[in-house]
């Protein structure tokens, strides 16, 4: 029988840590067929980003044509966008209808503090792929940006999920990897289904060996959507998923930054 099928649409991190290679590594370790539409290179390690190399917007539609044209796509995830042009290109994608059950990670500024996103397509998450994402992923900063306010506590994180909610995703979920100040030793996710808000709480692993928690959770979530799982139950699973590789992860040394995750754990 044939695997599920799941596309990524994220930049490579030449580390392996994060981006195309987590979601691909993510993908293979819960039985989904992985495939990819790669938007930037970047030459990055565990200690930061030295230099970024973005792919002009039509190849990364070219890329994701070719795959969906011929591959039985069931879910999508996108991460690492960089340019304007490549929201955009994205965007128009989803609106058409050819991005299937799209988990849209935010992602604009790495661990390292390194921007992964030109400032100027910061607007066109909300004003045109936001409406299309069946879930949305932003952690804290990133809700700070699409929100346009502070989250220091996790009312502000619940008020933030309900906020983006309004700007058309089915499902918000809104990470807090970076900790707020009232949720002392747990990494505490606020998950707006469209109706109800509730958390997911794990305990908070104490380790450097972090980089690609964002990238890693929002691939697991595609990978239960491309399952057939229920987007709450696959937003659960992927905290389940996440929070493992982080425990296990903690046990390596690898590089001298923020590790990796152990995928296969
Ligand atoms: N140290 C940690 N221990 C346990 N879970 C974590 C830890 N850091 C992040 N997470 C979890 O990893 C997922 C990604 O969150 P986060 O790190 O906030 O995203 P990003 O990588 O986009 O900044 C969330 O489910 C979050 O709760
Ligand atoms: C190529 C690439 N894509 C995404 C990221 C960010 O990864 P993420 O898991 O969101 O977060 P950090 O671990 O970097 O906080 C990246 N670094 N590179």
């Amino acid at each position: 029988m044939n695997p599920p099928v799941a596309l990524t649409i994220a930049g490579s991190d030449s580390g392996g840590g994060a981006g195309i290679q987590a979601d691909l590594k993510t993908f293979a370790a819960l039985g989904v067929f992985g495939t990819s539409a790669i938007t930037a290179l970047t030459a990055q390690n565990t200690v930061g980003v030295r230099g970024v190399h973005a792919v002009p917007a039509e190849f990364v539609l070219a890329q994701a044509e070719a795959v969906l044209e011929d591959l039985p796509v069931a879910a999508t995830k996108t991460g690492m966008l960089a340019t304007a042009g490549i929201v955009h290109a994205v965007a128009k994608l989803a609106a058409a209808g050819r991005l299937p059950s799209l988990v849209v990670d935010p992602v604009m500024v790495a661990s390292s503090g390194d921007r992964l996103l030109e400032p100027a397509a910061e607007r066109l998450y909300v004003a045109e792929l936001l409406p299309h994402a069946t879930v949305v992923t932003p952690n804290l900063v990133e809700a700070e940006v699409l929100v346009k306010g502070s989250i220091g506590t996790l009312a502000e994180q619940r008020e933030a999920a309900v906020a983006l909610g309004a700007l058309g995703p089915s499902v918000v979920v809104v990470k807090g990897g970076h900790a707020v100040s009232d949720a002392a030793g747990e990494a505490v996710d606020v998950v707006w289904d469209g109706s109800t808000i509730h958390e997911l709480r794990a305990p908070r692993v104490d380790t450097p060996n972090n980089h690609g928690t964002g990238c890693t959770f929002a691939s697991a979530i595609a990978a239960g959507l491309a399952k057939g799982l229920a987007v709450t139950e696959a937003v659960t699973a992927a905290k389940t998923y996440v929070q493992r590789a982080v425990t296990a992860g903690a046990r390596w040394s690898l590089g001298a930054g923020h590790g990796p995750l152990d995928h296969f754990a």
